[in-house]
Formats: structure tokens, C-alpha cells, sequence
């Protein structure tokens, strides 16, 4: 499980990210959605050990990310929006090397297995350097799912990947939390937000503009169910951007007398 707690992140005077909590559960899929610059990125570093909070607590699995990091670590695979891998390993090193870090019992059928799936299996031998984008996505995603972690963290999962590969990874990242297990994800897709998460939370320039599951933000925004399944998170996202918009609106008004 997630625990975010009143984290509050400051560059300078810039407030990226505002007093923020929420909690996912085990087999929860949590959406962190937002415009660009809302603060999505650098809540997910916290949670992984990689910017420290101004104030606030972040935990993965009951450890407290920065008071116990090894602990917290050993309970969460990774998925950044940049992977660095290392180009002059093949993808069957880098996997065996994750493998091992993990100590993932018997990982070399684990690893073919994951290459077949993402149709990697032709270029396992072939170091990363010579990869697309979309190939060291994949590689990322199966470095981050090998060790089967309890907590799967994971920033914009979708950038280069082929139609094929995004709907895999959807269902992967679903059944993983079918299975019991904790997965956290920005996006900019609000189809897969829609598809794959059981609650969301949508920031816009480090403040929560609403958060719950579809039906509490459907409530929330009036935008109350419309044909078959509803209104989409679409129309949820820019009615919540309207609304933040008209208070601030409002609130510069009242300040100018
Ligand atoms: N290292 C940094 N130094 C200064 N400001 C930063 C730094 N990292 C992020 N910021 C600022 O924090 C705010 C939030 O950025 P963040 O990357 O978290 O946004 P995001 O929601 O992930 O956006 P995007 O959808 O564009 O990736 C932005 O205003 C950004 O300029």
C-alpha cells in the first residue's frame, strides 16, 4: 500500500505540490492525473526515493520512504517517464542483473517469458543502445514487474509504446492489482485513467482539484451519468479545470475590491 501524508514539495518559493495526502490500497489502481507542470512527476519521485519532501510523509508498503529507504525499496518496482538503462548491457543482462538485485528465484525462464510477451525475444542479445524508444519502454516495464513487486509505481506508462503494447500493459498493470497488489500511475491518457483506475485524484498546479472514484467525481462535478456508462473523465477533467479557473477568477475580483 501507498500513504502520501500532507507532502508538500518547495523549489524556491514555488510551491510544486501542496499539502497533498491519499492513500492506495492493495488492489487498488490509483490515477494521479494533471496538466502539465501540476505536480504529478515530482509527487512520484518522493514515493521513490529520488526528491526529498519539504514536509510531509510519503510511505510504500509501511515504511516511511526516507526513514527507511532500503525497506521501502525492496517493496516497490519503478517505471520513470525517462528510463535510463545501461546501453551497453543486452536486455537479458540488464533483466538477469534486476534478477538478481531482487533475488527473483529462477529468473531466466521469468525473463524469457516476459521478452516473448512484449516480442522482444528476437533482440534479448542485442545490447540497449541499439533500441527504440518504444523497445526500452518495454525493457523498463519488464525490469520494474520481474521481482513481481508488492507496490508498482509508475510515471506517463504509455509514452512510445505501440497499440499492441499499451493495451498488454494495461492489463498487466490491472490483473497485477487484481492479484492482491498496489499500482500508482500518472497518465495523461484519460482513456486509460478511465479504463484501468479505481480512484483518481487530479492536481493542477500542486493543489488536488478532486479526487475519488469516477461516480465521486461524476457527483462531485455535476456532471452526473449521461448514456451507457455515464459522463467520461474527459468532460470531468476540463469541468474541474473550468471550475478552478472561475475561483481564481473570482478570488482575484474580491482582492481587487
Ligand atoms: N528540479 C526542479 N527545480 C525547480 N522546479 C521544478 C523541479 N522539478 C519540477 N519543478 C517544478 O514543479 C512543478 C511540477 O512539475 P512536475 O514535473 O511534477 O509536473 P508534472 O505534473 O509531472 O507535469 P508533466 O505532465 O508536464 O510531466 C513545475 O512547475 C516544475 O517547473
Amino acid at each position: 500500500m501507498i500513504e502520501v501524508s500532507g507532502y508538500t514539495k518547495r523549489y524556491g518559493r514555488h510551491e510544486a505540490v501542496s499539502n497533498l495526502s491519499f492513500s492506495v490500497q492493495p488492489g487498488g489502481v490509483f490515477g494521479l492525473l494533471g496538466s502539465n507542470g501540476a505536480g504529478k512527476t515530482t509527487t512520484i519521485r518522493a514515493l521513490v526515493g529520488l526528491t526529498r519532501p519539504t514536509s510531509g510523509t510519503v510511505r510504500v508498503q509501511g515504511f516511511d520512504v526516507w526513514a527507511d529507504p532500503v525497506k521501502a525499496k525492496e517493496a516497490f518496482g519503478y517505471i520513470p517517464d525517462r528510463p535510463y538503462l545501461y546501453g551497453k548491457l543486452t536486455a537479458r543482462e540488464l533483466l538477469r542483473f534486476v534478477g538478481q538485485l531482487y533475488r527473483v528465484p529462477n529468473a531466466d525462464p521469468e525473463i524469457d517469458r516476459w521478452l516473448e510477451l512484449f516480442r522482444l525475444t528476437d533482440y534479448g542479445n542485442e545490447l540497449i543502445e541499439t533500441y527504440s524508444h518504444g523497445m526500452r519502454q518495454k525493457v523498463a516495464i519488464v525490469a520494474a514487474m520481474l521481482p513481481d513487486p508488492p507496490v508498482l509505481i509508475v510515471d506517463e506508462p504509455m509514452v512510445g509504446l505501440d497499440p499492441h503494447a499499451a493495451r498488454q500493459v494495461r492489463e498487466l498493470f490491472r490483473a497485477h492489482a487484481d492479484r492482491g497488489r498496489t499500482v500508482l500511475l500518472t497518465t495523461h491518457s484519460l482513456p486509460l485513467a478511465e479504463a484501468i483506475c479505481d480512484r483518481l485524484v487530479v492536481l493542477d498546479r500542486g493543489k488536488v482539484l478532486g479526487e475519488g472514484t469516477m461516480d465521486d467525481l461524476r457527483a462531485r462535478t455535476g456532471t452526473a451519468a449521461g448514456g451507457v456508462h455515464g459522463d467520461s473523465l474527459e468532460r470531468i477533467f476540463f469541468r474541474l479545470l473550468e471550475e478552478e479557473l472561475a475561483e481564481a477568477e473570482s478570488r482575484k475580483a474580491e482582492a481587487m475590491g
